[in-house]
């Protein structure tokens, strides 16, 4: 059985304590096989990443996001959600084509490795070429097809609907077990409730969650309340949704009713605290929701409203707006924004990932100590929440396979990428204008 050995450096435990420790990991299967003091592992492996001087995290997990935005970084900034959506991003998204997508989810995957991410979550178009990507890049996701009812007719909106249920049928548990799958309305207000419901109870025939945007503006929440009377969460539940496997983007505008509602289930949500702070969304009250004992993962959304997928500034953004918006600056601690990215994302996307524990699947990264912003050493975990960047990822590992080795990115051609990103997106603009 082939082996990958991590030797030499310090190991973050899910007890958030800190040792000297080698991982051993077993290539066949993808997962940890051991976690031991460094005299216990024997140096026979077939394959070694050296972390000296270097802490050995779970590798992240971006739960929410439209991988293939990243073509549409900087091109519409500064602008509200339903501006900066009808102005600028669908009419540009109306001229998308696969190889576009196929680009900018190539470039996301560049940017991802190179930070430390292992695992993300996409709602978009052409999910077919996202999923090749996955497969040549090495990464895990769960992936589905997004589709909206508003602006079309009946028929158009039902093919849509049928695409993102036989997508998530067909492509759940490929690429050796990293792709993983669910049905995507986009929102509780750009879907309307028929499609909606039979989003739900297709997925439940499928066996695949459903993922969807909640509760993200006033604006979403509003017309809701006012043509039913009741909040987006009790129509959400009504609808059949908020079951196990389920995971909400958002829940910025939750009540108390709704976050009970949220504890009492088994969904999860996806906090995106950049996104909804350069779209001033609003601030979603994170430590209401963990309190409550919610499982929150964090997720970087587009990069067009964020405008990077670098989630250790996620991390860092989580746990700061976390303080503004509950007045404390005790409230959401590095430890919490940590678990966020890590555990709390994985358990919203159902992978067994998120900790470097024996048995879990092999997904890590090395962060490099060795820098001016990283001393002194007196709380690894505050670095990791407060001072981390994605640049300090020295290496990254995702189902036992090295992704990155010394920041260089071993599945991906990541320069002929940006060239061809950058050539893509310039052609796409050049449709818009
Ligand atoms: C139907 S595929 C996904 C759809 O969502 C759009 N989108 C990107 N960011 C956000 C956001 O923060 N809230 C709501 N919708 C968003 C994306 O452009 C696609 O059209
Ligand atoms: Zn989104």
């Amino acid at each position: 059985m082939p082996t990958l050995h991590v030797t030499n450096g310090r190991v973050l435990h899910p007890d958030h304590s800190i040792t000297a420790s080698d991982v051993l990991i077993d290539q066949s299967t993808g997962t940890i096989e051991r976690v031991a003091d460094p005299a216990e592992i024997e140096a026979t492996a077939e394959e070694t990443l050296d972390a000296a001087g270097g802490l050995v995290v779970p590798g992240l997990i971006n739960a929410h996001g439209h991988a293939a935005m990243t073509l549409l970084r900087g091109y519409a900034d500064d602008k509200p959600l339903d501006a900066w959506l009808q102005e600028d991003i669908w009419p540009v998204e109306a001229e998308l084509t696969a190889e576009d997508i196929r680009i900018g989810t190539e470039l996301a995957a560049v940017e991802m490795i190179r930070t430390g991410t292992v695992g993300f979550a996409d709602m978009y178009f052409e999910e077919p070429h996202v999923a090749g990507v996955v497969e040549a890049s090495g990464l895990r996701a769960l992936l589905g097809h997004g589709f909206v009812s508003v602006g079309k007719d009946e028929e158009d909106a039902r093919e849509d609907l049928e695409t993102s249920v036989n997508f998530a049928a067909q492509y759940d548990g490929l690429a050796g077990g990293r792709i993983a799958t669910a049905v995507m309305p986009h929102s509780l207000t750009t879907v309307n409730e028929e499609l909606l419901r039979e989003a739900v109870e297709r997925a439940r025939d499928a066996d695949v969650p459903v993922h969807i945007h909640a509760n993200e503006t006033e604006d979403e929440v509003a017309p809701i309340v006012d043509e039913r009377g009741i909040r987006p969460l009790e129509y959400a539940e009504d609808l059949g949704l908020l079951e196990d496997g389920d995971f909400l983007a958002h829940c910025v505008h939750v009540d108390d009713e709704e976050i009970e509602r949220l504890a009492a289930s088994d969904a999860t949500a996806v906090h995106c605290p950049a996104s909804n702070a350069k779209l001033a969304s609003g601030i979603a009250p994170v430590a209401d929701l963990l309190d409550a004992g919610v499982t929150v993962g964090l997720g970087t959304d587009g990069a067009a409203s964020n405008n990077d997928l670098d989630m250790f500034d996620e991390i860092r953004d989580a746990a700061m707006l976390g303080k503004l918006g509950a007045d404390d600056a005790a409230a959401v601690p590095a430890s919490a924004v940590v678990r966020m990215a890590t555990e709390g994302s994985a358990a919203a996307l159902g992978f067994d990932s998120g900790r470097i524990e024996e048995g879990a699947n092999a997904d890590l990264a090395v962060v490099d100590l060795d820098a001016a912003h990283l001393t002194p050493e007196h709380d690894l975990v505050s670095h990791l929440a407060y001072a981390t960047t994605g640049q300090d990822v020295r290496h990254t590992v995702c189902d036992g396979q090295v992704l990155m080795a010394e920041r260089e990115i071993q599945t991906l051609d990541a320069a002929a990428i940006r060239e061809r990103a950058q050539e893509q997106a310039e052609e796409l603009v050049a449709r818009v204008a």
